[in-house]
Protein backbone atom coordinates (compact mmCIF):
# COMPACT_ATOMS: atom_id res chain seq x y z
CA UNK A 1 0.00 0.00 0.00
CA UNK A 2 1.45 3.68 -0.70
CA UNK A 3 0.19 5.16 2.64
CA UNK A 4 2.54 7.22 4.12
CA UNK A 5 1.46 8.17 7.40
CA UNK A 6 4.86 7.46 9.84
CA UNK A 7 7.38 8.83 7.85
CA UNK A 8 11.25 8.62 8.60
CA UNK A 9 13.32 11.47 6.51
CA UNK A 10 16.48 11.47 5.93
CA UNK A 11 19.26 14.26 4.80
CA UNK A 12 22.46 14.31 4.51
CA UNK A 13 25.29 16.68 4.94
CA UNK A 14 25.38 17.69 1.43
CA UNK A 15 21.82 18.98 1.40
CA UNK A 16 22.34 21.25 4.73
CA UNK A 17 26.02 22.27 4.30
CA UNK A 18 26.70 24.15 0.82
CA UNK A 19 29.79 22.93 -1.37
CA UNK A 20 31.84 26.21 -0.10
CA UNK A 21 30.82 24.76 3.38
CA UNK A 22 28.56 27.02 4.72
CA UNK A 23 25.49 26.12 6.17
CA UNK A 24 22.01 26.37 3.57
CA UNK A 25 19.87 28.43 5.55
CA UNK A 26 16.92 28.31 3.35
CA UNK A 27 16.95 24.52 2.61
CA UNK A 28 17.11 24.11 6.74
CA UNK A 29 14.35 26.36 6.67
CA UNK A 30 12.59 24.88 4.12
CA UNK A 31 12.80 21.70 5.44
CA UNK A 32 11.59 22.26 8.85
CA UNK A 33 8.59 24.22 7.18
CA UNK A 34 7.60 21.39 5.21
CA UNK A 35 8.31 18.97 8.14
CA UNK A 36 6.31 20.58 10.47
CA UNK A 37 2.87 21.38 8.20
CA UNK A 38 2.71 17.11 7.82
CA UNK A 39 3.07 17.22 11.56
CA UNK A 40 0.34 19.31 11.76
CA UNK A 41 -1.84 17.40 9.07
CA UNK A 42 -1.10 14.03 11.12
CA UNK A 43 1.51 12.59 9.86
CA UNK A 44 4.19 11.57 12.41
CA UNK A 45 7.89 12.26 11.46
CA UNK A 46 11.09 11.31 12.52
CA UNK A 47 14.00 13.23 11.51
CA UNK A 48 17.22 11.52 10.56
CA UNK A 49 20.10 14.03 10.32
CA UNK A 50 23.13 14.09 9.06
CA UNK A 51 25.67 16.98 9.13
CA UNK A 52 27.54 17.24 12.65
CA UNK A 53 31.01 17.02 11.49
CA UNK A 54 30.01 19.13 8.39
CA UNK A 55 28.86 21.92 10.72
CA UNK A 56 31.59 21.56 12.94
CA UNK A 57 34.18 22.33 9.81
CA UNK A 58 33.29 25.33 9.22
CA UNK A 59 33.36 26.35 13.30
CA UNK A 60 37.06 25.21 13.38
CA UNK A 61 37.88 26.34 10.10
CA UNK A 62 38.43 23.66 8.50
CA UNK A 63 38.80 23.16 4.84
CA UNK A 64 38.25 19.36 4.97
CA UNK A 65 37.17 16.39 6.82
CA UNK A 66 40.27 15.13 9.03
CA UNK A 67 40.86 11.78 8.34
CA UNK A 68 41.76 10.42 11.99
CA UNK A 69 38.49 8.78 14.31
CA UNK A 70 39.37 10.92 17.39
CA UNK A 71 39.59 14.27 15.10
CA UNK A 72 36.20 13.31 13.63
CA UNK A 73 34.47 11.93 16.77
CA UNK A 74 36.07 15.66 18.30
CA UNK A 75 33.80 18.06 15.44
CA UNK A 76 30.68 15.28 15.70
CA UNK A 77 31.03 16.74 19.86
CA UNK A 78 31.39 20.23 18.40
CA UNK A 79 28.85 20.24 15.66
CA UNK A 80 25.86 18.27 16.97
CA UNK A 81 25.12 20.94 19.72
CA UNK A 82 25.20 23.39 16.88
CA UNK A 83 22.98 21.12 14.26
CA UNK A 84 20.48 21.10 17.35
CA UNK A 85 20.19 24.42 18.23
CA UNK A 86 19.74 25.28 14.16
CA UNK A 87 16.96 22.68 13.93
CA UNK A 88 15.24 24.45 17.67
CA UNK A 89 15.27 27.17 15.88
CA UNK A 90 14.03 27.15 13.10
CA UNK A 91 11.38 24.45 14.07
CA UNK A 92 10.25 27.00 16.81
CA UNK A 93 9.43 29.31 13.88
CA UNK A 94 6.80 27.14 13.00
CA UNK A 95 5.42 25.81 16.60
CA UNK A 96 7.04 22.68 16.32
CA UNK A 97 8.68 21.37 19.53
CA UNK A 98 11.64 18.60 18.42
CA UNK A 99 13.74 16.01 20.31
CA UNK A 100 17.05 14.88 20.33
CA UNK A 101 17.86 11.24 19.92
CA UNK A 102 21.48 10.19 19.73
CA UNK A 103 21.97 5.88 18.50
CA UNK A 104 24.85 3.86 18.06
CA UNK A 105 24.45 0.51 16.96
CA UNK A 106 24.49 -1.72 19.61
CA UNK A 107 21.02 0.19 20.56
CA UNK A 108 19.60 -2.45 18.10
CA UNK A 109 21.57 -5.70 19.38
CA UNK A 110 20.07 -4.51 23.24
CA UNK A 111 16.70 -5.54 23.79
CA UNK A 112 16.16 -2.83 26.72
CA UNK A 113 18.05 0.01 25.17
CA UNK A 114 15.96 -0.78 22.55
CA UNK A 115 12.66 -0.72 24.63
CA UNK A 116 13.88 2.06 25.63
CA UNK A 117 14.39 3.92 22.82
CA UNK A 118 11.38 3.09 20.91
CA UNK A 119 8.82 4.12 24.03
CA UNK A 120 10.79 7.79 23.88
CA UNK A 121 10.16 7.91 19.91
CA UNK A 122 6.39 6.28 20.47
CA UNK A 123 5.98 9.07 23.20
CA UNK A 124 7.11 11.67 21.12
CA UNK A 125 4.88 10.96 18.20
CA UNK A 126 1.43 10.56 20.41
CA UNK A 127 3.33 14.52 22.27
CA UNK A 128 3.22 15.86 18.35
CA UNK A 129 7.23 15.77 19.07
CA UNK A 130 9.37 15.47 15.96
CA UNK A 131 12.45 13.29 17.13
CA UNK A 132 15.52 14.57 15.69
CA UNK A 133 17.89 11.15 15.37
CA UNK A 134 21.73 11.20 14.72
CA UNK A 135 24.47 8.99 15.29
CA UNK A 136 26.52 9.49 18.34
CA UNK A 137 29.35 9.68 16.99
CA UNK A 138 31.76 10.82 19.88
CA UNK A 139 30.71 7.40 21.75
CA UNK A 140 30.15 5.14 18.79
CA UNK A 141 32.42 2.08 19.93
CA UNK A 142 32.39 -0.36 16.01
CA UNK A 143 35.80 0.12 15.79
CA UNK A 144 36.31 -1.46 12.62
CA UNK A 145 33.04 -0.60 10.95
CA UNK A 146 34.17 2.98 12.09
CA UNK A 147 37.44 2.37 10.09
CA UNK A 148 35.11 1.99 6.99
CA UNK A 149 32.33 4.21 7.01
CA UNK A 150 32.40 6.59 9.68
CA UNK A 151 29.02 7.60 10.33
CA UNK A 152 26.51 5.80 8.12
CA UNK A 153 22.90 7.61 8.90
CA UNK A 154 21.80 5.96 5.51
CA UNK A 155 22.02 2.18 7.35
CA UNK A 156 20.88 4.33 10.08
CA UNK A 157 18.11 5.63 8.89
CA UNK A 158 17.04 2.46 7.34
CA UNK A 159 17.02 0.48 10.49
CA UNK A 160 15.08 2.75 12.49
CA UNK A 161 12.65 2.91 9.47
CA UNK A 162 11.81 -1.06 10.10
CA UNK A 163 12.10 -0.31 13.82
CA UNK A 164 9.53 2.05 14.55
CA UNK A 165 7.16 0.30 11.41
CA UNK A 166 7.30 3.54 9.16
CA UNK A 167 4.99 3.53 5.99
CA UNK A 168 8.70 4.60 4.39
CA UNK A 169 11.98 6.34 4.29
CA UNK A 170 12.53 9.85 2.09
CA UNK A 171 16.60 10.34 1.38
CA UNK A 172 17.47 13.82 1.06
CA UNK A 173 20.50 14.10 -0.96
CA UNK A 174 22.14 16.08 -3.51
CA UNK A 175 21.21 14.36 -6.53
CA UNK A 176 17.94 14.10 -8.37
CA UNK A 177 17.61 10.34 -8.14
CA UNK A 178 19.55 7.22 -8.72
CA UNK A 179 21.58 7.21 -11.83
CA UNK A 180 22.91 4.46 -13.54
CA UNK A 181 26.17 5.72 -13.18
CA UNK A 182 27.54 8.66 -10.65
CA UNK A 183 26.14 11.84 -12.48
CA UNK A 184 29.09 13.93 -11.17
CA UNK A 185 31.13 12.16 -13.28
CA UNK A 186 29.03 10.57 -16.01
CA UNK A 187 27.65 13.33 -18.66
CA UNK A 188 25.34 9.98 -20.21
CA UNK A 189 23.79 8.87 -16.87
CA UNK A 190 20.30 8.22 -17.13
CA UNK A 191 17.42 8.51 -14.01
CA UNK A 192 16.15 5.20 -12.64
CA UNK A 193 12.71 6.04 -11.48
CA UNK A 194 11.85 3.10 -9.81
CA UNK A 195 14.06 -0.54 -8.54
CA UNK A 196 12.16 -3.42 -6.97
CA UNK A 197 15.41 -5.60 -6.63
CA UNK A 198 18.84 -4.39 -6.04
CA UNK A 199 20.94 -6.29 -9.15
CA UNK A 200 24.43 -6.65 -9.32
CA UNK A 201 23.99 -3.84 -12.40
CA UNK A 202 22.19 -1.49 -9.88
CA UNK A 203 25.14 -1.92 -7.65
CA UNK A 204 27.88 -1.37 -9.56
CA UNK A 205 26.14 2.05 -10.82
CA UNK A 206 26.86 3.56 -7.77
CA UNK A 207 30.32 4.57 -6.30
CA UNK A 208 30.98 6.59 -3.17
CA UNK A 209 30.11 10.60 -2.17
CA UNK A 210 32.21 12.97 -4.60
CA UNK A 211 31.05 16.01 -3.02
CA UNK A 212 34.01 15.89 -0.20
CA UNK A 213 30.86 16.40 2.35
CA UNK A 214 28.53 13.26 2.29
CA UNK A 215 30.07 9.92 3.74
CA UNK A 216 28.60 6.62 1.90
CA UNK A 217 27.31 8.21 -1.82
CA UNK A 218 25.11 6.00 -3.70
CA UNK A 219 26.33 2.74 -2.22
CA UNK A 220 24.80 3.21 1.54
CA UNK A 221 22.20 4.57 -0.03
CA UNK A 222 21.50 1.43 -2.16
CA UNK A 223 21.91 -0.46 1.10
CA UNK A 224 19.54 1.32 2.97
CA UNK A 225 16.59 0.67 0.32
CA UNK A 226 17.58 -3.04 0.19
CA UNK A 227 17.27 -3.07 3.78
CA UNK A 228 13.98 -1.08 3.97
CA UNK A 229 12.44 -3.59 1.48
CA UNK A 230 13.41 -6.09 2.48
CA UNK A 231 11.40 -5.31 5.65
CA UNK A 232 8.22 -5.07 3.86
CA UNK A 233 8.59 -1.01 3.40
CA UNK A 234 9.74 1.39 0.98
CA UNK A 235 12.34 4.15 0.16
CA UNK A 236 12.46 7.13 -1.88
CA UNK A 237 15.57 9.12 -3.00
CA UNK A 238 14.68 12.76 -3.58
CA UNK A 239 17.14 16.14 -4.24
CA UNK A 240 16.91 17.49 -0.86
CA UNK A 241 17.48 20.86 -2.32
CA UNK A 242 13.60 21.79 -2.04
CA UNK A 243 12.56 19.93 0.58
CA UNK A 244 8.97 20.94 -0.25
CA UNK A 245 9.12 18.03 -2.79
CA UNK A 246 8.41 15.65 -0.02
CA UNK A 247 4.95 17.35 -0.03
CA UNK A 248 4.58 15.79 -3.56
CA UNK A 249 5.88 12.49 -2.62
CA UNK A 250 3.22 12.29 -0.31
CA UNK A 251 0.79 13.35 -2.57
CA UNK A 252 1.95 10.54 -4.77
CA UNK A 253 3.84 12.17 -7.62
CA UNK A 254 6.89 10.27 -9.47
CA UNK A 255 10.25 11.93 -8.39
CA UNK A 256 13.49 10.59 -7.62
CA UNK A 257 14.18 6.82 -7.38
CA UNK A 258 11.00 4.62 -5.45
CA UNK A 259 12.93 1.13 -3.69
CA UNK A 260 9.67 -0.56 -3.09
CA UNK A 261 9.51 -4.69 -3.71
CA UNK A 262 6.86 -6.23 -5.55
N1 LIG B 1 24.58 5.91 -9.54
C1 LIG B 1 24.58 7.07 -8.87
N2 LIG B 1 23.45 7.87 -8.94
C2 LIG B 1 23.41 9.05 -8.27
N3 LIG B 1 24.42 9.52 -7.49
C3 LIG B 1 25.54 8.77 -7.38
C4 LIG B 1 25.67 7.52 -8.06
N4 LIG B 1 26.88 7.00 -7.74
C5 LIG B 1 27.48 7.87 -6.92
N5 LIG B 1 26.70 8.95 -6.70
C6 LIG B 1 27.09 10.07 -5.83
O1 LIG B 1 26.44 9.99 -4.56
C7 LIG B 1 26.38 11.33 -4.05
C8 LIG B 1 25.39 11.40 -2.90
O2 LIG B 1 25.95 10.80 -1.75
P1 LIG B 1 26.59 11.66 -0.53
O3 LIG B 1 27.57 12.66 -1.09
O4 LIG B 1 27.06 10.69 0.51
O5 LIG B 1 25.34 12.49 -0.08
P2 LIG B 1 24.60 12.71 1.31
O6 LIG B 1 25.40 13.70 2.07
O7 LIG B 1 23.28 13.25 0.83
O8 LIG B 1 24.46 11.37 2.00
C9 LIG B 1 26.00 12.15 -5.27
O9 LIG B 1 26.39 13.48 -5.16
C10 LIG B 1 26.73 11.43 -6.42
O10 LIG B 1 27.96 12.09 -6.73
N1 LIG C 1 26.77 11.34 11.82
C1 LIG C 1 27.52 12.11 10.84
C2 LIG C 1 27.00 11.93 9.45
C3 LIG C 1 27.28 10.64 8.79
C4 LIG C 1 26.65 10.48 7.42
O1 LIG C 1 26.06 9.43 7.11
O2 LIG C 1 26.74 11.54 6.56
P1 LIG C 1 25.96 11.68 5.15
O3 LIG C 1 26.59 10.75 4.14
O4 LIG C 1 26.07 13.12 4.81
O5 LIG C 1 24.52 11.29 5.42
C5 LIG C 1 27.39 13.62 11.13
O6 LIG C 1 26.40 14.05 11.73
O7 LIG C 1 28.27 14.37 10.70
Amino acid sequence: MNSWHRIVVKVGTSTIVKQDGQINYPVVNRLTQTLSSLQKSGHEILLVTSGAIGVALDQMNLTQRPQGIPEQQALAAIGQGYLMSLYNQSFAFYQQVVGQVLLTYDVFDNKVMLENTLNAVEMMFSQHVIPIVNENDVIAVDELDHQHSFGDNDRLAAIVTREISADGLIILSDVDALYTANPAIDDSAQIIDSVTEITDEIRLSATGSTSGLGTGGMSTKLAAGEFVMNAGSKMILINGSNPALILEVIAGKKIGTLFQGV
